[in-house]
Parts: C-alpha cells; structure tokens; sequence
C-alpha cells in the first residue's frame, strides 16, 4: 500500500492543467462496445479506474490503440463474449464501479451479459435496482445468483419502453440509455440523470448515429436504430478534479490558475464555492483563484446558518461534497454539510478532528462545520485514505496544516487523480510518495 508524506504549510502558485473525466471516461469507454466501427477517444484521464477499465475491453477482445498519452482508438469487432466466464472477469469487474455499465451495451448488441457486484467507493449502500429494473423494461431477463452476480439475457432483440426511474441514478441511466439505442422502437426514460457525463454520452452516441431527444434534461426520448458507427471524441475537464483544486487554493491561501476548465459546464460548482467566500475570477476558460488570507461563509438572508448539501444533477455534485467540506473548517462563520445521497461518507471527519477541526457529526448524513478563520491551523497526523474525495479532502487538509502528514492507503486517491502528487509538487507543495 503506498502512501503520501506532506509536508503543510507551503503556499503554492502557479497553473495546472484538469484531467479528463473520470465518470465520463467510464461511460464514454463502455459505449465502444456498442459498434464494430473504430472509435478515437482523446484526454483520456491516465488514473486507475480508467486504465483498469481498458485493460478489461482489451481482455475482452477489443482491439486498443494508444494514439498519444491521452488518445486511445477502440475497435469492438470481434468481443470475446467467453471471457466473461473467467475468473478473470470477475475479478476486474469487481475492482471499479464503472464496470457496471458493460451490461446495457453488451445486452443491446450481444444478447447477453453478467456481471459481479461491482467495486467503487464503499461509502454506503449502492443500489443497482434502477439499472435493472430499466433493463427488464427493455425485455431482458435478470437471474441473480446469491445476492452478488447478476446474469441478464434477452430473447431476440430489446424493444423501446416508456419508464419512470425510480431514481435518477448516474450509472442507471447510462446503462439504459446504451441498450436503449440498439432497441427496436422507442423509449422514453423520465427522471433519467442528466450530468455532464451523460450529455457527453449522448452526444457521443448521436454521432455514431443513434437518435436521442432531450439531452441535458430528466426526459430522454430514444429511437432505437439498427446499428452504430465509429467516431471521434474528446472528454471533459474533470469538474471534481476543478472543484478539488479550487478548495486546495483556498485552503492553502495560495494563488491558483485552472486551466482551460469549460466552465459553462460546470453548473452550480463555481457559485457553491463562492458560498464559502473563496473568489474565483473567470479569465476566459481559466478560473483564476487569488491568494485570500480569509474567506467568509456566507449566510441565508435572515442570518440563518448556510447549509451546503447535494443533489442530483443540475444540483450540487456529491463528489464534491467533503471537499467543501474540509475548505470550510478554515473559513470564518459556520455551516451544516448534509450529504443526502450516501450513508457513509462523512465519517472521514474523525481524521479531520483530530487535526484540530471543529465539527459536530450530527448523524452520517450531516456535519456542521465551526470555522477557524486561521485562528489555529491543522496539524499534521497520519490517517488513511477512506475513498477517493475523502482522500483528496486529507489531503488538502495536510497540505494546510502544520508539520509532516501521513496518508495511506493512496491507492484510494490514485483511482481519480493523475499523478496528484507531481502535478501538486510542481505547483510548489511537499508530498512524497512512498
Ligand atoms: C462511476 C460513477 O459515475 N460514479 C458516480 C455515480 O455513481 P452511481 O451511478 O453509482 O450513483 P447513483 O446515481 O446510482 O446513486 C448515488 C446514490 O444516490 C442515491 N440517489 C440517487 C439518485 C436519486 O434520485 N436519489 C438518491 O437517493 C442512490 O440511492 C445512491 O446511494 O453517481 C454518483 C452520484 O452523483 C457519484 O457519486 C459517483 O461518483
Ligand atoms: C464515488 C466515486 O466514484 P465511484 O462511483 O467510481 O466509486 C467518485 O468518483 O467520487
């Protein structure tokens, strides 16, 4: 298991460039299943989950071309659909949350498809009834077998279906939306998600030649087509990789430039952290942060104590939700976290406490922050990595604080930020890896 030594307390300054997107990389990457034709996939995040997720279309028979460090071209003409009997299957499966999302594309084109419960963050319950229960809709048949491998089968083709989700679940509704293109006839999906990661995906399969209505809303209308063709696509800015070195510049009291972020895409993020009173300046695709010695929370019009809570999309992002977190413990005044969607997210906070953070956890869901102001910084303590937000949020907490900080388990971290430790390193901070 490797582990990060930080030294806090260094002021970093420079420009840094975002990664691809890690949830986006994984929806993009499973949809080139869903055509013979070649398919060419730039800024590509160089991150675990992601390359884990191409080492398994590989072992599946996908043909796999690196192009350029970030640029990769996909070719799914000959998929090896027996190696999703192996052992080896199984274990890659297991090992990433997106890999769950091979099913809606390898029912649409293949008939069949199975999987283990998938890996991912263990922050809670995750259900996966909503990708199931659309998938039926669309005609196939689900065996599990115990309560953690599912098989799914269809006889002869899917065909389209109205359905209400019963959650707009990311994963779900990209899954759905991947079967739903080959279908014959149409769907309709209400409360489908709508993040960037799923416009992104729909954009990708409207140039391959499906025909998909009402992209960016919860109402998606789809009319199957016979088959898909190839194409070429570029990924996203990674909006969480944004919102984390926003919180890390403001943090720190370091004066950081976001390169290139396509904020028009970044919805509610930039005015959540403005909430907090951290100043972001728009200079042209750049998000500039200035040095602040203080920032200031805000409160509700009558004075009231803010809360910073998530939401689905075009609502604030859970992802981002412990790095407000963790910003706010240095702020002045006083803000309730309320982490809706997942149950065991916020228990990271201990370690944070232990640095010398006032917080109160309420219950798993919400923590109410008493900033510092700078009054007192964090000191330094060794701790683990939990998952991959709570693990950049200790982070940042120890590239804050005073004294030398050991985190483990980084391999937590690795899973969504590209080499953080160098890119960081190069903006000015002391973290070495070992
Ligand atoms: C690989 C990937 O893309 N992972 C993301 C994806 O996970 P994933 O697709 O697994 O998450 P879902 O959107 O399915 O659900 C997230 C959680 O929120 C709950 N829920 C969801 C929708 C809803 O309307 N009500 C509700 O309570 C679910 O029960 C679940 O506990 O979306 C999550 C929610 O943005 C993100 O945290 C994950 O980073
Ligand atoms: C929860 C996350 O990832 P995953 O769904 O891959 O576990 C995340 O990216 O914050």
């Amino acid at each position: 298991m490797a582990a990060f030594e930080v030294r806090g307390g260094q002021k970093l300054h420079g420009e840094i460039i975002p990664q691809g997107a890690k949830n986006e990389a994984l929806q993009i990457l499973c949809a080139v299943l869903l055509s013979p034709e070649p398919i060419t996939i730039s800024n590509v995040p160089n991150i675990r989950d992601v390359n884990k997720l191409i080492e398994l279309l590989r072992d599946l028979g996908v043909k796999v071309g690196q192009l350029a460090p970030d640029t990769y071209m996909f070719q799914a003409e000959d998929v090896r659909l027996d190696y999703l009997d192996t052992p080896q299957f199984v274990a890659q499966a297991r090992e990433l949350r997106g890999s769950v999302m091979l099913l809606g594309p390898l029912l649409a084109r293949y008939g069949r498809a199975q999987l283990p419960k998938p890996g991912g963050d263990k922050i809670g319950r995750r259900p996966l009834d909503t990708h199931f229960v659309g998938l039926e809709k669309l005609g196939a048949h689900l065996t599990l077998e115990g309560n953690d491998f599912y098989r799914m089968h269809v006889d002869g083709k899917l065909r389209g279906a109205s359905m209400l989700l019963d959650e707009a679940s990311v994963t779900g509704t990209a899954n759905i939306v991947m079967a739903a293109v080959l279908a014959e006839g149409t769907t309709t999906i209400y409360n489908a998600a709508c993040e960037p990661y799923l416009q992104q995906l729909c954009k990708m399969l409207v140039r391959m030649g499906a025909n998909i209505q009402g992209i960016g809303s919860n109402l998606l209308t789809i009319e199957g087509v016979e088959s898909l063709g190839g194409t070429e696509h570029r990924m996203l800015p990674d909006m969480i990789e944004i919102g984390s070195f926003i919180g890390l510049a403001a943090m720190t009291g370091s004066e950081i430039t976001i390169k290139d972020c396509q904020i028009p895409e970044l919805g509610i993020i930039p005015d959540t952290f403005r909430k907090l009173g951290i100043q972001l300046e728009f200079r042209g695709d750049d998000i500039h942060i200035p040095a602040q010695e203080h920032y200031e929370l805000a409160t509700y019009l009558d004075g009231s104590i803010l809360t910073v809570s998530d939401h689905t999309w075009p609502g604030f992002t859970p992802d981002l939700l412990s790095i407000i977190l963790v910003v706010a413990t240095q702020a002045k005044g006083t803000v309730l976290i309320h982490q809706k969607m997942f149950e065991s997210r916020l228990f990271f906070v201990d370690k944070l406490i232990d640095m010398g953070a006032q917080i109160i956890l309420c219950d798993p869901h919400r923590a109410t922050v008493i900033g510092l102001d700078r009054q007192k910084q964090l000191h330094g303590i060794t701790m683990s990595s939990p998952d991959i937000r709570a693990g950049v949020a200790l982070l940042i907490a120890a590239l804050s604080a005073d004294g030398k900080s050991t985190i483990l388990n980084v391999e937590q971290i690795d899973r969504g930020y590209q080499n953080i430790d160098e890119r960081l390193n190069a903006l000015g901070a002391d973290i070495r890896r070992v």
